[in-house]
């Protein structure tokens, strides 16, 4: 990760990008970050990353273009940085619903365009980022994976599935914290105090999880294992069932879909 790379729009992604890649000891004066209102970052700033409104300048000094503006302003963004954008930058978009080929069409050359969607979990090395693109090269796509390797795991897939990677991957993160939290809330509930129902609520998340990423197991193979016949855990995981929780998910994960196409 030797190269410069600067983040357009330093918000909620840009910022978690930013903390990954900080954390992960890429040098702060390789860094850029810009928004409108700067005086939100000047915890980057303290920490020697190159803080700005300019984009251009911003572009004209990287290697690496991170391109994290809301959807509705990239096209504004993009022809702001055309003239900078060079053949020999590599351009990278993490913002949803905006095509490849949408990115292309507002460039007056064509650099390596790489779409990633990361999530917010970039900023603690957990994000789950996919990627595609059409005209990287190996090595400019190696590059990429690189950055977003380091700030937890990345797969490449079809440019055609990048809304539905931003549904599972992106959104996901919030609909896991939506479980966590109701979770805590029932684990008040029943007598602990909400510290300590976070806790157990939070690390038998990642328990669950781990117990997927390390065994390999289908789910149920797992859940198999914790449900005792006319016990509590399939009592009470049935009861949850009845009042559609599976159902409820799927339905929100096609319905954030359907928003985004
Ligand atoms: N948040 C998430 O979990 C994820 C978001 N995404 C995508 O990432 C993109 C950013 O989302 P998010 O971080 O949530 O949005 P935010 O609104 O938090 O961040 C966008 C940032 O862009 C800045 N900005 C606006 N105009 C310009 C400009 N002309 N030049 C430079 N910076 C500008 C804003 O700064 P200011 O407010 O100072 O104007 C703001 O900080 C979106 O396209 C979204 O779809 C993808 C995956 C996950
Ligand atoms: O909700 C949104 O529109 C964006 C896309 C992925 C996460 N946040």
């Amino acid at each position: 990760m030797a190269k410069t790379i600067a983040i357009i729009g330093g918000g909620n992604l840009g910022k978690s990008i930013a903390d990954g890649l900080l954390s992960n000891d890429f040098e702060a004066s390789k860094l850029t970050i810009t928004r409108n209102r700067i005086d939100f970052l000047n915890a980057y700033k303290d920490q020697g990353v190159a803080v700005t409104k300019n984009n251009k300048e911003a572009v004209i000094n990287s290697d690496i273009i991170i391109i994290a503006v809301k959807p509705y302003k990239i096209e504004a963004v993009l022809e702001e940085i055309s003239d900078e954008i060079t053949t020999d930058k590599i351009l990278v978009s993490v913002v949803s619903d905006f095509t490849i080929e949408q990115i292309s069409n507002c460039l007056s050359v064509q650099p390596s365009i790489v779409r990633a969607m990361p999530n917010t979990a970039a900023s603690v090395n957990a994000s789950m980022t996919c990627m595609a693109s059409k005209n990287a090269s190996q090595s400019d796509m190696e590059e990429v994976t690189s950055i977003f390797n380091a700030l937890g795991e990345t797969i490449l897939i079809d440019e055609q599935l990048m809304d539905a990677a931003t549904v599972l991957g992106a959104c996901g993160i919030a609909y896991v914290l939506r479980f966590i939290r109701a979770m805590i809330q029932g684990g008040i509930e029943i007598g602990f105090d909400a510290k300590t129902a976070n806790k157990i609520a939070t690390q038998t998340v990642k328990g669950a999880s781990e117990l997927l990423l390390k065994g390999g197991n289908h789910p149920e193979a797992e859940i198999d294992k914790v449900t005792t016949p006319k016990g509590c855990t399939i009592t009470g995981l049935n009861e949850m069932e009845h009042n559609g929780f599976s159902s409820a998910l799927i339905k929100g994960i096609k319905t954030s879909l359907d928003k985004i196409s």
